[in-house]
Parts: C-alpha cells; structure tokens; sequence
C-alpha cells in the first residue's frame, strides 16, 4: 500500500494510463509520418550571383512539372517587360554620348542649314521624354518590389554604392522625403523625385522642333524598333553592352516590342522565361515527381540577399549553384569594380568549403551557354582571365577552362556534377533537370538507407 499510481488499468477512457497510452502511441504514428515523408522528401537549393540564372531554372521546373505559369504571372512578366524594354533602350542612347558613339538619331545640320536625321530623332527623343511609370500598372508589376527595384536599376542620381543596400525607404530618407504614408504617396514621390526629370538634360538640339507630349504605347513601341533597326549608333552601343548595365535580354524585347506594347497582352512562356523580376529572400516550390517530393529552394543572389542564405542550409539534400559563364567580362551590378566571375568563384569557394555542405553534393551549372558562344568570338577571355590558353572564338576550349577553374575550388572529398545549360531552352532544360532530380532522389534514398 501506500503506491498510488497503478500499473493497472480498468481499460476506461477516463483511465489516465489509456490516456496517456493513446497519446504516446499518436505521436510515434505522426513521427513515423514525418519519417517517411523525410525519406520521400528532397531538398534542393539553387545558389550563385545575382542575375545568373537562379529563378530561370526554377521557372524550367514549374513548365516541367506544374503545368506552366499562372495568369498572374503572365500579366505581371507584361508589365515589367514593357518598362524593362523603355529603360533598356533609354540607357542605350545615354550611354552612346558618354561613350562617345554618334547616333544616326542625333540630328545634324547639312552645310546648306538644312535638319537631317528629323525621324530619328523623334524617335529618340519620344524615349528619352517617355514617363514609364505613366507607361504601365506598378501594382500589377509588383508593387513597392517593383519601384524599389525600377528606382534602384533606372535613376541615375541613385548612388551607385547604394545598390547594395538601399530600399525605396532608404532612398526616400537620403532625399529628405517620408514616402511611408501609402502607396499612392510612394507612388507621387517616385514620379516627383525619380521620374524623367534626370533624363531632360540629354535631350539635346531639338529647340527648333514640335516639343513631344506623353506618347502612346504604340509610338513608343514604334520609336523602340526604328532606333534598334535603323541607328546604327544604337546598335554599336548595344555590342559595348559589358561597359555598362543593361538588361541581359534586352534584344529579345526589342525585336518583340510590338506586342509588349499592347495593355492587355499575356506572356508566352518564351517571354517569361527571357524576363527579369530580381529575386528577394527566399521562394519555396514543391515539385511531385513521382513518390518524392522535391522542394527547390530559390534564393536572390545579389549581395544584399545573401545574408539570408544560411537559414536554408539546414537538412539540404543537394546545392545547385548557377554561374553566368558568359559574363567574364562583366562586372557586378551592386559593386561595378567586381568582375562577376571573379565574384562567382569567391562565393562558390566559400560555400563548397564550408561546414555546412560537408557532405552535400554541388551541382554546377555553367549558364548562359548560348551568349557565352556568341561572345568569345569577339570579347577576348584573356583581358580577363590571363592565364586562358585558348584562341578568340574557341568556345570549347572557354567552357572547359572555367569548368576546371571552377572544380579546382573543391578542397573536400565531395562530388561536384557539372552541366552547361541555357536555362532559356526548355527542350535542354528538360534532360538537365530530369538527371539532376534523378541523382538526388537517389542521393536521398541512399541517406534513408533505403537503397
Ligand atoms: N540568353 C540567356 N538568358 C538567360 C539564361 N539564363 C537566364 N537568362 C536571363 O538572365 C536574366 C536573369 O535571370 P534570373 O533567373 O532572373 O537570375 P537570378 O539568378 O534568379 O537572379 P537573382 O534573382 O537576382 O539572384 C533573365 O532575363 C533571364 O531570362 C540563359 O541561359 N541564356
Ligand atoms: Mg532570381
């Protein structure tokens, strides 16, 4: 006597040994869940520098295995394209007079006093008076991430060293301005503070002509294709693309322009997967891919992202870590005395050698393999790369090169698989992704110890 508790039971619900029994025995079922899901579960997180690639390939994943992109999405691609196009080719013409290139759009004098070039240079100067804001829905484009991102990339009086860092808020403040009270003031605050303002002072010579009032879309649309088939300025401009920044598929708006012109028009999937939205923080997608689920991670890779990395690498099954191979001769949009590669290979050096990754395989993808061919027939590796040893033009020699550059960086025992991809094409993309997922369902089962 004097035991109170019984190991004894009367087997009635109000039984606190049944109780608990019950309670005890749910859990371990739910654990053993969460086992087997674990077994099922693959995690795989995409890496690398702004601007590479990331988000492209995970757009590849979703055609392959969620049947495409919402309506959304394909309004929203709309919408910042068509912004993205007006900018891209308003950069060209600015950068033209720094970089001293003669546009057939600039007009001229004939020694009789005559105009020439009048065309043209309505056209141009329909761009540089174009208010894109004016031009598109921001809310549909995405909102505050959208003018964050247009007043970072297009206003030229932001601070270069800001765009490490800033917000549309840290901007606000730098200008004295409190744009916290809603949107609709952001809105005016941008308009007011960064709209075409900074841009009037390069609209040259026109005094004698018809001043431009806020053109259509369609005007807009046709002035963009006259001065990218007609100036060859414009062009010429557009081949010294790496000595500034401009949009990586710029050209494929500008041949497109016309139908990114039209308000109501819906992205094909070739468009989406050519246009830009930066990424910020971090995406969880979750793919079915027969019994497993694979959860792909997509991270923004500009530096200001990276700090929010490490709270991923927890339990991941495999990195894949994506390098703009055809940017050797670029340099980082946030810090334009860094070369990008130079920047991939401190950041892929760092993270295949760190105590997270010990044991977790790293698939490299060389991107941007269709402008990298383009490219070294006419922009030399060696001005960036000294000790290159291949001729102008040979690509093969280049990919391997930066392959074994970059395999050179793995101080560890662990396998590194490399691809090259163009993370555009999705007929390629299909077989690349099917091996990758392949190798890390089995990677995983292997863990589980079940094969
Ligand atoms: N031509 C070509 N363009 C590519 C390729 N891969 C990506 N792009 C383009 O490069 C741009 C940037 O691609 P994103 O996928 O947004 O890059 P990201 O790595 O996600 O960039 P962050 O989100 O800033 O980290 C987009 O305009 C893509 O269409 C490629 O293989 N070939
Ligand atoms: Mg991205």
């Amino acid at each position: 006597m004097g035991c109170v508790a019984s190991t004894e039971s009367d087997g009635s619900e109000d039984d606190p040994f049944i109780r608990n029994k019950k309670a005890s025995d749910l859990l371990e079922q739910k654990l053993q869940q969460e086992r087997n899901k674990n077994k099922n579960e693959v995690k795989l997180l995409l890496l690398g520098a702004g601007e590479s690639g990331k988000s492209t390939v995970l757009k590849q994943m979703k055609l392959l295995h969620h049947g495409g992109f919402t309506h959304r999405e394909r309004m929203q691609y709309g919408q910042v394209i068509w912004a993205d196009a007006i900018e891209s080719m308003r950069t060209l013409i600015l950068q033209a007079s720094k970089l001293g290139i003669d546009l057939d759009s600039d007009l001229k004098h004939t020694p009789s006093g005559h105009l020439v070039n009048v065309g043209l240079n309505r056209c141009k100067e329909i761009i540089l008076h174009a208010n894109t804001l004016d031009q598109i829905d921001a809310r549909m484009a995405g909102g505050s991430e959208f003018l964050n991102e247009y007043v970072l990339k297009y206003n030229s009086t932001v601070p270069k060293k800001k765009r490490q860092s800033a917000s549309v808020f840290e901007l606000a403040r730098a200008a004295n301005v409190n744009p916290e009270d809603d949107a609709a003031e952001t809105d005016e605050f941008l308009q007011e503070k960064f709209g075409t303002a900074g841009y009037n002072n390069n609209t040259l010579e026109t005094s004698d002509l018809k001043p431009i009032d806020q053109s259509t879309n369609e005007e807009i649309a046709h002035a963009i294709k006259q001065l990218w088939t007609q100036d060859k300025g414009v062009r010429q401009c557009y081949n010294r693309s790496r000595e500034f920044q401009l949009e990586g598929s710029a050209s494929y708006y500008f041949d497109n322009i016309e139908k990114f012109a039209r308000v109501d028009y819906v992205c094909d999937d070739m468009d989406i997967l050519k246009g830009r939205i930066k990424t910020t923080g971090i995406t969880e997608n979750s793919f079915k891919i027969g019994p497993s689920t694979v959860k792909v991670y997509d991270a923004g890779g500009q530096r200001s992202e990276r700090r929010k990395w490490m709270h991923f690498f927890e339990g991941i099954t495999a990195v894949v870590f994506v390098i703009a191979v055809s940017e050797y001769d670029q340099m980082l949009f946030e810090d334009e005395r860094v070369n990008r590669i130079h920047e991939s290979i401190i950041l892929l050096d760092t993270l295949l050698n760190s105590r997270w990754f010990v044991n977790t395989p790293f698939i490299l993808f060389l991107n941007k393999v269709d402008i990298f061919q383009e490219k070294v027939k006419r922009s030399p590796i060696r001005t960036w790369f000294p000790n290159y040893p291949g001729k102008l033009g040979d690509s093969e020699t280049g990919l391997k090169y930066f392959e074994s550059l970059f395999l050179s960086l793995n101080r560890s025992n662990k396998p590194i698989y490399v691809h090259r991809t163009c993370a555009t094409d999705t007929q390629s993309m299909r077989f690349v992704l099917g091996a990758v997922t392949d190798l890390v369902i089995q990677q995983n089962l292997k863990k589980s110890g079940i094969i």
